[in-house]
């Protein structure tokens, strides 16, 4: 049973055998031959994602210092341990889904208003129908690749599946993309051992990876785990105060280094902290900087062989902050990181301000990484698992 299935149940085609008395459409499944080019298109987008955001000087910290900088580590008073501990109650399911459709509602309206749009200026199912549902899935975010891929597919299925009224084609197009997506087979579920996990997080400025750890680490704390941060932006006085205030709200311990400091010693102290005082969750905080590539791929290789000298399978995750509301940018700031380093996921912050959630479709049908966390709000517990299901049910319930 594919995805569309199971969360909207009847079949299309039982659906369509209903409907069949109405026979709008007529069918022209010839090719189009004005299929824009996806790379022309999306190379031109990553030059925006390219440009400087702020200059960093190449930093040569010879391997010795990594043993002797000073690392301060903060723990929270008992205080903020104790009132959080009373304020922070699990949620439950319904919440989380009710998080999921309220968030995803300004994704939803928009492509379901320039959807129907689209279907309500349809007299016929011909080759322009094609073409012109292929510039509303452009628009809608959905990505140029996977446009031109579902309106190929659609051209076959819309006949195969005789579908004849505007609902049949409607219902058997996001069937298409329902499905499609349900068999990425991607795992995002994150990867938690059972000793040490040590996560770390990339991405651009201000997508939200601070907040994402600091929601993480709140998460882990109210299941018992011992959690440890690393502040390994040593770049950004801001980047670091706001991490340890982030550690101070969930009452669990930071590592920081200097200003400035070789952002691999702080790596290199917290990994052999966690390690000797048995932490069950590391999250490390980098610094994005994608003008500089070379020194970015220099800088988190140093951190991978750091993490890898104490333990040899970690990272388990390297998780890549994309800020959803950019849309196709993120699509190519996505590409340019996987680039530079090898990423097991994508956590899609601020689903909530955006409505351009529909790129969740793209990211895991190009770039073959699954999202595995959500941002939902801006509060500590609006951070979810990433849940196909309730996705789709977000983006596509009010037009089926
Ligand atoms: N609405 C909303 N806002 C978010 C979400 N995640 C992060 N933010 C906001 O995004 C802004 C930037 O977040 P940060 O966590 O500082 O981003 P960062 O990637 O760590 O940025 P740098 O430290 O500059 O590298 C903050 O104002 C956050 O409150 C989300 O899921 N929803």
């Amino acid at each position: 049973m594919g995805l569309f299935d199971k969360i909207f149940g009847k079949k299309v085609e039982e659906q369509i055998e209903e409907n069949a008395s109405a026979d709008i459409f007529k069918f022209d499944l010839t090719e189009s031959e004005e299929t824009p080019d996806a790379e022309t298109v999306l190379e031109s987008e990553s030059e925006i994602v390219s440009e400087p955001i702020s200059e960093i000087e190449p930093e040569s910290v010879p391997e010795k210092e990594i043993e002797t900088i000073e690392v301060v580590a903060q723990t929270a008073d008992v205080e903020v341990e104790a009132e959080l501990k009373t304020e922070i109650e699990p949620e439950t399911q319904k919440q989380i889904e009710e998080k999921y459709e309220k968030s995803l509602k300004k994704t939803s309206k928009s492509f379901g208003a320039r959807f129907n749009e689209f279907l309500a200026n349809f007299r016929s199912v011909d080759e322009e129908f094609f073409e012109d549902l292929e510039d509303t899935l452009i628009m809608s975010d959905v990505g140029v690749d996977v446009a031109t891929q579902l309106t190929d597919d659609l051209r076959r299925e819309v006949k195969l599946q005789n579908a004849k009224s505007k609902d049949d084609v409607k219902r058997v197009i996001i069937e298409k993309m329902v499905n499609n997506f349900g068999e990425s087979g991607l795992n995002t579920q994150l990867n938690l051992q059972d000793g040490l996990t040590v996560m770390m997080f990339v991405g651009v400025n201000g997508v939200g990876k601070t907040t994402t750890i600091g929601k993480l680490a709140n998460r882990y704390k109210n299941e018992g785990k011992k959690v440890l941060l690393a502040a390994a932006d040593t770049f950004r006085a801001g980047a670091r105060d706001q991490l340890v205030e982030w550690a101070r709200r969930s009452g669990v311990d930071v590592v920081v280094g200097k200003e400035n400091s070789d952002p691999a010693s702080v790596v290199f102290d917290a990994v052999k902290r966690a390690n000797t005082e048995q932490f069950d969750v590391l999250l490390i905080d980098t610094a994005g900087r994608l003008q500089n590539k070379d020194n970015l791929m220099k800088e988190l290789e140093k951190m991978g062989k750091i993490i890898k000298r104490e333990l040899p399978d970690a990272p388990h995750e390297t998780l890549l902050a994309l800020d959803a509301t950019t849309g196709q940018n993120a699509i190519s700031q996505a590409k340019e990181f996987s680039n530079v380093t090898p990423l097991t996921g994508i956590v899609l912050t601020k689903l909530d301000g955006s409505a351009k959630g529909g790129i969740i479709l793209t990211i895991q049908q190009i770039l073959q990484i699954p999202v595995k966390l959500v941002g939902l709000g801006e509060g500590i517990q609006d951070l979810e698992d990433f849940d196909e299901a309730l996705f789709v049910k977000g983006i596509f319930q009010d037009l089926i």
